[in-house]
C-alpha cells in the first residue's frame, strides 16, 4: 500500500504554491504536514483525495481505493448520538443495525468515549467531537486517512487527547497524513513534510 506524488505542482492564478514535490507515503506510518497558513497544506490533501488536480506531476495510487478526509471542525448532527454517528458509515455500507451498533459501541470505547456513546452529539466537548469524528472515520476503516488540523480548536488538554487518538489510529493497513501547526501533533508522527516556501 503507498501513495507516490511525482514532482507535483499546484498554482493559482498565476502563484505557485509548491512545485517539484516528489513524496512517497507508506502504510503503519503517520505523517505531520505542516508549515505556515497559507503554504497549501488543505491543498496538498485535495490533491490526494483527489478533490483536485495537481497542476503539474502525477500521483499514484497502489492497493489504495479509499481515502477518507477528517475534517478541521467536527461537524455532527446535534441530536443523535455519538455511537449513531460512528454506525453511520455502517449502515451506509448495508450493514444491519444489530451488527452497526456492537461495532460501534466497540469503536467508541477504543477511543476512550466509551461513556458518550448515548450522549447527544451537540453535549460533547471539543475535543470528544473531534475523536469522535476520528471514531467515525474508523468505522470506515480507510486505507489512506487524511485529517486537517485535528487540534485547531481545542484547548490544550482536549487537543492532548486528540493527540493520544491520532497515534493510536496507526495500522499497518493505514497511511495516516495530519496537516497541522500544533508541535505535540508533529512529535508524535514518524515523518514530516514542510511545505515551508523556500527563499
Ligand atoms: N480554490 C482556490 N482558489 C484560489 N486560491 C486558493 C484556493 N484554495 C486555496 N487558495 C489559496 O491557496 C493558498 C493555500 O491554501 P491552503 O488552504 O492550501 O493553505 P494551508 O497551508 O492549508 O493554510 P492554513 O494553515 O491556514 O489552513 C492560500 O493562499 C489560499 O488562499
Amino acid at each position: 500500500m503507498r501513495i507516490e506524488l511525482a514532482a507535483i505542482g499546484h498554482q493559482f492564478a498565476d502563484q505557485w504554491l509548491f512545485q517539484g514535490l516528489s513524496l512517497t507515503f507508506e502504510a503503519d506510518r503517520l505523517y505531520a504536514l505542516v508549515g505556515p497558513s497559507g503554504s497549501g497544506k488543505s491543498t496538498l490533501l485535495s490533491i490526494i483525495a483527489s478533490m483536485i488536480s495537481p497542476t503539474e506531476g502525477s500521483i499514484t495510487f497502489e492497493r489504495v481505493d479509499e481515502v477518507f478526509w477528517v475534517f478541521q471542525t467536527a461537524n455532527g448532527v446535534p441530536a443523535r448520538s455519538a455511537a449513531d454517528h460512528v454506525a453511520l458509515p455502517l449502515l451506509a455500507q448495508g450493514m444491519d443495525r444489530t451488527v452497526a451498533d456492537p461495532i460501534a459501541h466497540d469503536i467508541l470505547h477504543r477511543f476512550g468515549l466509551g461513556a458518550t456513546a448515548d450522549r447527544p452529539f451537540k453535549s460533547l466537548s471539543g475535543g470528544e467531537a473531534q475523536r469522535l469524528m476520528l471514531a467515525r472515520a474508523m468505522a470506515r476503516d480507510p486505507q489512506c486517512l487524511l485529517i486537517d488540523e485535528p487540534t485547531a480548536q481545542l484547548d490544550r488538554t482536549s487537543a492532548a487527547s486528540v493527540t493520544t487518538t491520532l497515534i493510536n489510529l496507526r495500522s499497518s493497513s493505514r497511511i495516516t497524513i495530519v496537516a497541522t501547526h500544533d508541535q505535540s501533533v508533529i512529535d508524535a508522527c514518524d515523518s514530516v513534510i514542510d511545505l515551508t516556501p523556500q527563499t
